[in-house]
């Protein structure tokens, strides 16, 4: 059942910590502060399009996303699932696409945080869309549970997402990938590089899906790039101390820097991603320029999808942490 704003606000709304607000084009959306940091997603896909900490926004938007309710917001962190790219279904699923259910919302005014959870469960269009073959050669739809949590502390910012395959059917196995599709805010281009990465294997979508290893400790984009690197464990880094190399975006142009953290048991992948100059043309809600200014950074389980049986859950958490804080 959807909800008019003034439904919402009177809901949800808490004070200074969250608000209910009308978004471009008529979307809702809700605002999380904390006394340092702020907030803000659309019910539209569950989608963040701000996140700041001390006043510096550390998301990117196209000016020309189109906020329709029909398609998916360009930038911020669109929530990618159950399918990453192109597949069965639409590209990247369709949890970006639907209207998801505010479920719970937190204040936690000690550990000053502020959380808000979000719930999407199998509805009419996911069962039209998204089926699955059972062994007697039926095809049943997926049912399924959702959860994605999103808490705002005062210097980061912590992802979670649950999955239940809610299926009566034994063989009803709920097959899915996940990424956080997240768009970076940068000074430009040619001033960032991404740490974490070295050594590692990836599929090269520029060049045939070709496995190619990775031989820079910095990674920098000049060129169209869509990569998915594989199993992204974190490593210990040669020199004085041998600390553990995180995954890391470095902007040498804004001088800051972003931590990001995830469970890799459960979400091995990172995609590093910039459409560069011919892309970006092709794109109508993306601007031509814009690809200076971007670099989508994904965390999430897409060579190897997750396979639930009816009854069993799937649990993942990604932090965004700029400068170095770490709270896996
Ligand atoms: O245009 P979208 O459907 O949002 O996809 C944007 C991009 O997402 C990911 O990063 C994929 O690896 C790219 O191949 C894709 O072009």
């Amino acid at each position: 059942m959807s909800h008019t704003l003034e439904q919402l606000q009177s809901l949800w709304n808490k004070g200074k910590y969250i608000q209910v607000l009308k978004g471009n084009n008529d979307l809702s959306k809700l605002v999380l502060k904390t006394s340092t940091s702020s907030c803000e997603i659309y019910i539209h896909g569950a989608h963040i399009t701000s996140f700041k900490t001390n006043s510096i926004e550390h998301l990117f938007m196209s000016e020309k996303s189109g906020f329709q309710d029909t398609k998916a917001i360009r930038g911020g962190v669109p929530l990618i699932w159950p399918q990453f790219g192109n597949g069965k279904i639409q590209t990247h699923g369709f949890a970006r696409n639907c209207d998801w259910e505010i479920h719970k919302a937190l204040v936690d005014e000690k550990a000053q945080s502020v959380q808000i959870e979000f719930l999407l469960r199998n509805n009419e269009y996911s069962d039209k869309i998204w089926n699955c073959n059972i062994t007697s050669g039926k095809e049943t739809v997926n049912s399924f549970h959702t959860i994605y949590r999103v808490t705002l502390h005062p210097d980061f910012l912590d992802l979670e997402f649950d999955v239940k395959n809610t299926s009566a059917t034994s063989d009803n196995i709920l097959e899915f990938q996940i990424a956080f599709h997240t768009y970076y805010q940068i000074s430009n281009i040619d001033n960032v590089y991404v740490l974490g990465l070295e050594g590692r294997d990836y599929i090269d979508k520029m060049n045939n899906h070709k496995i190619t290893k990775e031989l820079n400790q910095k990674v920098q984009i000049s060129n169209e790039t869509d990569r998915v690197y594989l199993n992204v464990v974190p490593t210990q880094s040669t020199g004085v101390g041998k600390n553990y190399q995180p995954l890391q975006l470095i902007d040498n142009g804004s001088k800051t820097s972003i931590t990001l953290t995830y469970d890799y048991q459960s979400m091995p992948d990172v995609v590093v991603w910039n459409p560069w100059i011919e892309k970006s043309k092709k794109m109508d809600d993306f601007a031509d320029n814009e690809y200076h200014n971007m670099i989508c950074i994904e965390i999430g389980t897409i060579n190897t999808p997750v396979k639930l049986s009816p009854n069993q859950s799937f649990q993942t958490k990604h932090s965004i942490l700029p400068s170095n804080k770490s709270s896996l």
